[in-house]
């Protein structure tokens, strides 16, 4: 061995500081870059540590900045500032010590041509860094370019009350396989009223009981209802439009429906079929652009592709590695997937559309818009009527919305928008 021995800590910070800069500078999901393998070199403690450490700066972004400003006479270069983001986050956030945070900041800066001539300012301000302060401050701001669209649909109050949720992150949610009663008494969670088990402290996911036989598979609360609202009789067929990696496609064949699991990624669709496999449950799988489907079925749920500006909690890279460009391309696809599943329904059949989505473009004005096109439908309110819903939540085209603000229950849930249309000819 040459060199000198790495300070602890160092390698899980540097490679959070690589997965920052990847997402702020060069637009890319934290999935992607880790996916891409950018954590492969590290061992899986410092794995963990470092994509703990960079989902929580992501988490506090504009936080950090706003407290970073008083010190700081001008902007300083991205990477940079990305070093005194995560330095500020893992002290005042993630309560590290203080010291050992600022020399390790100081050692990543010395590192980097364009960074060493800062290490100094690094050091001066992170030795700033007040935790009390911190915790006063409001949670971080979404960027304008989500911000803007999301206060016009819910007020600034609404989003504000969001973006507190989205900083208090989310908990573990779990469908069960068999009764859910019994899997959250097994695994000490709590059963939710919609019947998801809600775990708040579960460590590492598939060391938890019952993961290796596939008596459950994580699935957000809000993400769990679309297929308890399409409710399929036992041995019904029902077409799952835009199935992978599967948690819907593994509830309706739970429920005992004869499913087609239709995608158009043939990766994706690996990862469902492992999921079937673990699970015992099966499906007949298709690789096939929704749109060229021909089958018709009674049931039909279309889970479109979107924004996924409902996962923020979950996915707090998003709303950096994003800037909204590819949304109206989203939006013109689920429409013609609303159209084309419309072609699919049997007579008197209904069709479950839902999003991850925030947006109303993605949601109430997709349904709105649909619902003109084809006077065939309707919109089944009776359909959302679910224990744990609440009544207003059902929109005026007959929708229901979820937002990450919005649940009874501790912990909140993902912003999803769903709604179950009806042929009537
Ligand atoms: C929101 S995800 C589906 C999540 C899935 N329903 C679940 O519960 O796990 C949207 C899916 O749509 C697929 N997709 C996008 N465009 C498609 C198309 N034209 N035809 C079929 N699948 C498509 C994507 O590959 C992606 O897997």
């Amino acid at each position: 061995m040459t060199g000198k021995p790495q300070k602890p800590g160092l390698a899980a910070r540097s490679a959070a500081m690589r997965l920052l800069n990847g997402v702020t500078a060069d637009g890319r999901l934290l999935s992607e870059l880790i996916g891409a393998g950018a954590l492969a070199a590290l061992p899986p403690e410092d794995r963990a540590r470092a994509q703990r450490l960079a989902t929580a700066t992501l988490r506090h972004l504009e936080k950090a900045d706003r407290a970073l400003k008083p010190f700081l006479r001008k902007a300083p270069p991205p990477e940079i500032r990305n070093i005194l983001r995560l330095g500020l986050v893992e002290i005042c956030e993630e309560g590290a010590a203080s010291h050992a945070v600022v020399d390790a900041c100081v050692e990543i800066a010395n590192r980097g041509r364009r960074t060493r001539p800062a290490k100094g300012l690094v050091n001066a301000v992170l030795r700033k860094a007040d935790p009390e302060a911190w915790r006063t401050r409001p949670p971080a701001r979404l960027p304008r370019w989500l911000r803007d669209p999301l206060v016009a649909a819910y007020g600034k109050r609404g989003v504000a009350a969001m973006e507190a949720a989205h900083a208090a992150g989310a908990p573990l949610d779990l469908t069960a396989k068999g009764d859910p009663a019994l899997l959250a008494q097994k695994l000490g969670g709590t059963l939710l009223p919609t019947g998801s088990v809600r775990l708040t402290d579960p460590g590492q996911v598939s060391t938890l009981p019952g993961f290796v036989e596939g008596e459950w598979w994580v699935q957000d609360a809000a993400a769990a209802l679309p297929a308890r609202i399409l409710a399929p009789a036992t041995g019904e067929k029902v077409i799952d439009l835009c199935a992978a990696p599967g948690g819907k496609t593994l509830q309706l064949a739970a429920a005992g429906a004869d499913v087609l699991a239709v995608d158009k990624s043939a990766d994706r669709l690996t990862r469902l079929t492992e999921n079937l496999a673990r699970t015992g449950l099966s499906a007949r799988i298709l690789t096939a652009d929704a749109l060229e489907v021909t089958e018709t079925a009674p049931a039909i749920l279309l889970d479109a592709p979107c924004s996924a500006t409902g996962t923020i909690r979950r996915h707090p890279d998003l709303p950096y590695a994003k800037d909204g460009s590819d949304f109206a391309g989203l939006i013109a696809l689920q429409a013609q997937l609303i159209d084309h599943a419309v072609t699919l329904l049997d007579p008197g059949g209904r069709l479950v559309f839902c999003t991850c989505s925030l947006l109303p473009d993605e949601g109430e004005v997709q349904i709105e818009e649909a619902l003109a096109r084809h006077p065939a439908l309707r919109a089944d309110r009776d359909a959302l009527t679910l224990p744990g819903i609440y009544p207003n939540w059902i929109t005026e085209e007959g929708g229901l919305r979820l937002r990450p603000d919005r649940a009874p229950m501790e912990g909140g849930w993902d912003g999803f928008y769903i709604a179950c249309l009806r042929r009537t000819d």
